[in-house]
């Protein structure tokens, strides 16, 4: 501080200085002053101890913003908050205090290189909002709009999704393999990507695995529709323009894309069935127009393994279907999409992990009852889960009638499959004496 008041002199003769240059100033002509301040400014850069360095927003690919860029904002932003003269003020959602983070930064650096910039790294992971990005209309509703992005604060973790806990492990495991295999990647020789097909029945918990990946990897996701994706220059710049450590989402592929043919086959699409109700937009498997202004099969394929894996690292891609049987096996071989996860009905296993988020218990007189029906019918987690929910604040501790209400619906889905089966049984039986058998020969 002693050192602080020493150069307190500095501070008033350079203000007179200042003041008595603006007055000469006015006096002497302009090539003169131009020709002074040049020479001004050449010797206070042999003065100055200090050398500017510009980071650039956006790195070499031109539509990412440099990961260097985001680590040196983050750390600028912890370090030199409280010296900063110019501040950004954000009231992010579900937080009731201001975010004050710093806007143009500057910082010295202490000297220090690598070990400031990992610093950059580490305060990145601790401090960022993550985001979930949309790519939709563009302004005024036209086609092509870009990501935008809202804070991404889905609730699942793995602990609260239910599944078998051998399964779940299994995909721990395996994010955790990927989070880490920097280096494996750069080994082997392969772009550091990797596809998950997460397939099942609507209600199984695929969105909520996708949450759940998200949080335990501390990575944005993009959900990427589609259908509103007007070319594959567009698919290319949208790939292009994720960053690092996210997961690229595209959900009920089988809907969004007709991707049910082989792609040397012929370009037909099939003819619309009388009582086929799905006039949902598909992917073609070639450009509908001369033009080429649709999404492709090839174009999706060329995204997913040829260019998009040249730019960047550390990005999962994810579809979701309700149907993998539909889909082109070149989508989903193993190299494009990793690994298959069969999302199934509820098991035993995971209405306990429902009971336990749900209800709060471990164990009751009615889980050998539930677990039975669990074994003979087919429900979702989601319908298990809606039953578990209290129905009224009063009965908010009421276990024993929750899981009484759900042995009573696992009762009558039960009954409501059998009699399913027996109509489509019977239905059978009168098509094959339509066809002329007779009925001792119909098993
Ligand atoms: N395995 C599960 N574990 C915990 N909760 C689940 C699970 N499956 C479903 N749920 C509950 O049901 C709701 C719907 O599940 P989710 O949206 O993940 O299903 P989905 O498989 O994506 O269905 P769809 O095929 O219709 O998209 C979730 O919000 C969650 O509360
Ligand atoms: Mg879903």
């Amino acid at each position: 501080m002693a050192g602080a008041e020493s150069w307190a002199w500095l501070g008033s003769a350079l203000a007179s200085f200042i003041f008595l240059w603006s007055v000469v100033e006015r006096q002497l002509p302009a090539s003169l002053t131009h020709r002074l301040a040049a020479w001004a400014e050449r010797l206070f850069s042999h003065l100055s101890p200090y050398l500017e360095i510009t980071i650039s927003e956006h790195g070499a690919e031109r539509f990412n913003r440099s990961d260097i860029f985001l680590a040196a904002e983050a750390y600028l932003s912890a370090a030199c908050a409280r010296r900063a003269r110019k501040l950004k003020a954000e009231l992010r959602k579900g937080s009731k205090s201001l975010q004050v983070s710093v806007g143009r930064v500057t910082d010295d650096f202490g000297g220090a290189t690598s070990p400031r910039r990992s610093q950059g790294r580490g305060v990145t992971a601790r401090n960022r909002q993550r985001r979930l990005f949309t790519n939709g209309p563009g302004r005024g509703g036209s086609k092509g709009g870009g990501w935008s992005h809202v804070a991404f604060e889905h609730p699942a973790t793995f602990d609260t999704l239910a599944m078998d806990p051998g399964r779940k492990q299994e995909i721990v495991d395996d994010l955790e393999m990927f989070r880490d295999g920097k280096e494996y990647y750069a080994k082997v020789g392969k772009a550091w990507k990797r596809g998950y097909l997460l397939f099942g029945p609507p209600g199984t918990g695929k969105s909520t695995m996708i949450a759940a990946m998200a949080n335990y990897l501390g990575y944005d996701v993009y959900d990427l529709e589609l259908t509103a994706v007007t070319s594959n220059t567009e698919l290319r710049k949208l790939f292009i323009e994720t960053t690092g450590k996210s997961i690229i989402v595209i959900e009920d592929i089988d809907c969004s894309a007709d991707l049910s043919g082989k792609r040397d086959k012929a370009k037909k699409r099939p003819e619309k069935k009388p009582g086929d109700d799905d006039d949902r937009p598909k992917l073609p498997m070639e450009p509908e127009n001369d033009d080429g202004s649709k999404v492709t099969l090839s174009g999706l394929l060329n995204f997913i393994d040829g260019l998009w894996s040249a730019c960047g690292g550390e990005r999962i891609i994810v579809f979701t279907t309700n149907h993998k049987e539909e889909l082109d096996q070149a989508l989903i071989r193993r190299g494009r999409m990793d690994k298959h996860i069969e999302m199934s009905y509820c098991c035993f296993e995971a209405f306990k992990v429902l009971a336990k988020n749900y209800l709060d218990i471990t164990e009751h007189e009615l889980f050998g009852e539930i677990r039975c029906l669990l074994e003979e019918t087919e429900m979702s987690p989601a319908d298990v889960a809606e039953n578990l929910m209290p129905v009224s604040k009063k009965k908010m501790t009421d276990t024993s009638a929750c899981l009484a209400g759900l042995v009573e619906a696992l009762k009558k889905a039960k009954e409501e499959a059998a009699a399913k089966a027996k109509a489509k049984e019977e239905a059978e039986a009168a098509a094959e004496v339509g066809n002329g058998k007779e009925p001792d020969e119909i098993k």
